[in-house]
């Protein structure tokens, strides 16, 4: 996303972006980014540390981090970032979007717009980044200051090969249906151990259908209308696209790192509390992938 940002469109790199550091102090640093054909870049970066005056300069911010990162990472930034800054979460699952429109309730000229992406990377090591696969990047504004159109402009240019940017409106029932794909693929890919394209197999089509029409009561509750029918084919057609892949999740508990269950499953579980209802599938699933990372 940084190397797009710096390259997109015009002959000279832009020198207005900077990636934002945990540690306090900023520096430069040699970033490389090897897109699809597999040619590497070199881009040096400015890295600025949370002590920056500068921050008060940064108009757009980009979060994308895991969505368990969400709140630490940015709440510590809002009374230091410009007064008019808009903030773009773009994570898998749901949830940072109700704590960080709370902390905005403070700063009326920022806003907030929300995203989920299909494109892939991965991180080869701490500074190298390798694009693995094209996919859509859907947006939509959220709460607070709209977006500007030069910003949405500036936005636009993160479009990949033939892939553009889309903008939805209410950008929720997008990401409710992202969050269907994830509560289904994720957790059982880290349960069963499997490729993705395993779940097409006859044994988990009645768990699937129980996932789905329990995410699809709670999203009602919640003021969001989906369509069983058409969600259940948009996972079976996920799992076909990338049935050669091994989720994030799988990835994550091989590898003991957290996961984001709390916000894909478990922001069903909690919405679902909030509305008295019985989720019973996503429960199990939750309790069982925590369960998974403890051990
Ligand atoms: N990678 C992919 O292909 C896709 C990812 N996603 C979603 O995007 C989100 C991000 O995933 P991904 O990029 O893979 O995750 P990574 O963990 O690879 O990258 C997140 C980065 O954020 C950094 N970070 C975390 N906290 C802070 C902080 N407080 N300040 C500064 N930097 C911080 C991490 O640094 P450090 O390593 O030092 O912790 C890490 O470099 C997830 O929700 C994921 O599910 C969605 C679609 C595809
Ligand atoms: C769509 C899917 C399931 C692809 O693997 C994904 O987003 C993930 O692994 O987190």
């Amino acid at each position: 996303m940084y190397h797009q940002l710096c390259h997109t469109n015009s002959k000279q790199p832009s020198n207005d972006i900077a990636l934002i550091s945990r540690q306090p102090q900023s520096k430069q640093q040699q970033l490389q980014f090897t897109d699809h054909s597999g040619y590497t870049y070199s881009t040096d970066a400015l890295i600025l540390g949370t002590n920056d005056t500068r921050l008060a300069e940064v108009h757009l911010l980009l979060v994308c981090v895991k969505a368990y990162q969400v709140a630490t990472a940015l709440l510590p930034l809002l009374s230091k970032l410009s007064p008019q800054c808009h903030i773009v979460l773009l994570h898998n699952g749901l949830g940072p979007h109700l704590v960080v429109s709370e902390a905005l309730a403070q700063y009326p000229n920022q806003g907030l717009t929300l995203g989920t992406t299909s494109q892939a990377a991965l991180k080869n090591s701490q500074w190298h980044i390798k694009h693995t696969g094209f996919g859509v990047t859907q947006l939509g504004y959220y709460y607070g200051s709209e977006l500007s159109a030069k910003l949405k402009e500036r936005i636009d240019e993160l479009h990949c090969g033939n892939q553009a940017v889309e903008w939805h409106q209410p950008v929720l029932t997008i990401l409710w249906q992202k969050l269907a794909i994830n509560a289904v693929i994720n957790p059982l890919t880290a349960l069963h151990h499997c490729a993705n394209g395993q779940l097409a197999n006859d044994e988990y089509q009645h768990q699937i259908a129980a996932i789905i029409e329990e995410l699809v009561h709670v999203a009602k509750w919640d003021g969001i209308v989906l369509d069983r029918a058409l969600l259940s084919a948009r996972v079976y057609q996920v799992i076909k696209l990338t049935a050669a892949n091994y989720s994030s999740m799988y990835q994550d508990v091989a590898h003991h790192r957290a996961t984001e269950i709390n916000f894909i499953n478990g922001y069903i579980c909690q919405q679902a509390q909030l509305h008295r209802l019985a989720v019973p599938h996503n429960q199990h699933l939750l309790e069982q992938v925590l369960q998974l990372s403890l051990s």
